[in-house]
């Protein structure tokens, strides 16, 4: 038995579910605000931490850099970073924990705006095809950093004794890019011009948070901002938003096993076109108040465009549709009345788990690492349960909806992708009525 046969999860499908679900935090804001936290010596308080693979190892790096964390409540958390230790960065240890994650990139910021120095071993993450980290380093060099490529170690080394403010036109609008642009920023001499931005809510939300702590930031929500370095920042109290990959991902489930669902609190607000696309795939929902009702419904119909060709769900940079959730909107097709053509622009190797929904019997054309057509049985054919192997964190929630909708019994091995980002995903869904369990 290999390492990842000890983590799988057993599927009986065919259920239907019912009842409410409460979205965790989002994985992805926790990431960046986690590290924000390195930005000050005074105390910052931040709840609504999703309690995840990922946010706890980030969590452990920080403790291992000398922050000092209190956990003060089920999914909150005070911080202090009165000192770090930066010889912690020379450890083999660093090296370890800081290479098995994504969001390790994000200590870079702020360690360059408090400590001028920085090193990182090729942080970790999703396998979904090159995922290159030009527009962190450029962004850097721009603020007057010096950066170093370490190829025999595989580390990246900076050096920022004098970071400044300039103009700085990203080369293309990265997520985890612009929140280390802004982190290196805050604190720098002058003003920070940075345009073409990323505008994610995860963006949204630290900008917010780096506001509240004294930070001068104007154009959060625009891929424009002007950033006027200031001299240290303060402590804060920071509320992490609901995972809206979470919420598209039950929104997706409802549909596929034919559930009524009640997603609470979800701040419609700021889920941008995640509704809409959801829509559009002929999945009814209610919005009643903060809480997003779908009712249980025997058929869903995949619209067309305004002149009757054939819908494309595509990914983009906020605002279009974020890609952490086309893996799900390609599976809940799969059962859909009619046609759609799935194209994931940013990543080369996402949809390579196509193959397992087509041996599960669904109907999909693979047309190139980028694009999948598929064709929807529209319920006259159940998916069957197989085993499987989660290749990332999406496609592995994707093949769970799958299998929670196909007859039979699925195993997914590689469940630690998985939990990596939803929160006792198992016990959650078993709550709704799911036939889940953890061999
Ligand atoms: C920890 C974290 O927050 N991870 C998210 C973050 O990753 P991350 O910040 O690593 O992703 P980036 O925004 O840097 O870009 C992702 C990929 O898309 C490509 N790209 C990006 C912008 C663009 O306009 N065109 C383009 O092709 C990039 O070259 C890269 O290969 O953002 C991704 C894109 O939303 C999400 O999938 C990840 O879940
Ligand atoms: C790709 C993702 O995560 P990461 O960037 O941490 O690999 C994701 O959240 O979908």
């Amino acid at each position: 038995m290999n390492a990842s046969d000890q983590n799988a999860l057993v599927i009986e499908g065919g259920n239907q579910l019912k009842g409410e679900i409460t979205p965790q935090g989002a994985k992805n804001e926790a990431l960046q605000i986690l590290c924000a936290v390195l930005l000050t010596e005074e105390k910052v308080t931040i709840h609504n931490i999703p309690d995840i693979r990922d946010v706890n190892q980030l969590i452990s790096l920080l403790e291992d850099l000398g922050v000092e964390i209190h956990k003060i409540g089920d999914n909150s958390y005070a911080f202090q970073a009165k000192e770090i230790d930066i010889t912690y960065l020379q450890s083999e240890e660093y090296k370890a924990k800081a290479s098995s994650l994504r969001g390790s990139i994000m200590t870079l910021g702020p360690l360059l705006a408090r400590y001028k120095y920085a090193k990182i071993p090729k942080p970790g993450g999703d396998k979904i095809g090159r995922r290159r980290l030009d527009t962190h380093f450029l962004g850097f060099e721009k603020l007057g950093a010096k950066f170093n490529y370490n190829s025999d170690h595989k580390y990246f080394e900076i050096d920022a004794h004098d970071l400044r403010g300039t103009y700085i036109l990203l080369d293309e609008p990265s997520v985890t890019g612009t929140a280390n642009v802004i982190m290196a920023a805050v604190l720098a001499k002058g003003t920070t011009t940075l345009y073409n931005a990323a505008c994610e809510p995860y963006i949204q939300q630290l900008c917010r948070m780096l506001t509240s702590m004294g930070a001068k930031i104007t154009g959060a929500g625009s891929n424009l901002l002007k950033i006027e370095g200031v001299e240290q920042l303060s402590g804060t109290t920071h509320t992490m938003l609901p995972d809206m990959i979470e919420i598209g991902s039950f929104i997706g489930l409802a549909a596929m096993t034919q559930s009524e669902i009640t997603i609470k609190n979800a701040r419609i607000d700021e889920l941008g076109l995640i509704p809409d696309i959801f829509k559009r795939l002929g999945i009814q929902m209610e919005f009643r108040n903060d809480d997003i009702f779908i009712p249980e419904q025997e058929h869903y119909e995949i619209d067309r465009f305004i002149d009757g060709s054939i819908l494309t769900v595509a990914d983009g940079p906020w605002p279009l549709f974020t890609p952490d959730l086309l893996s799900i909107v390609l599976v809940v097709a799969t059962q859909a009345r009619g046609t759609v053509l799935i194209h994931q622009k940013m990543f080369e190797s996402r949809l390579f788990f196509v193959d397992k929904l087509i041996d599960m019997g669904a109907q999909i054309i693979l047309c190139d690492p980028h694009r999948a057509n598929v064709i929807g049985l529209d319920r006259q054919i159940p998916l069957r349960g197989i085993k499987m192997t989660s290749p990332d964190i999406r496609a592995g929630v994707a093949l769970l909806i799958a299998a929670l909708s196909a007859k039979g019994t699925s195993t997914i091995y590689n469940a630690e992708q998985i939990d990596r980002g939803y929160q006792y995903i198992d016990k959650r869904l078993q709550a709704l009525g799911a036939n889940i369990s953890r061999i």
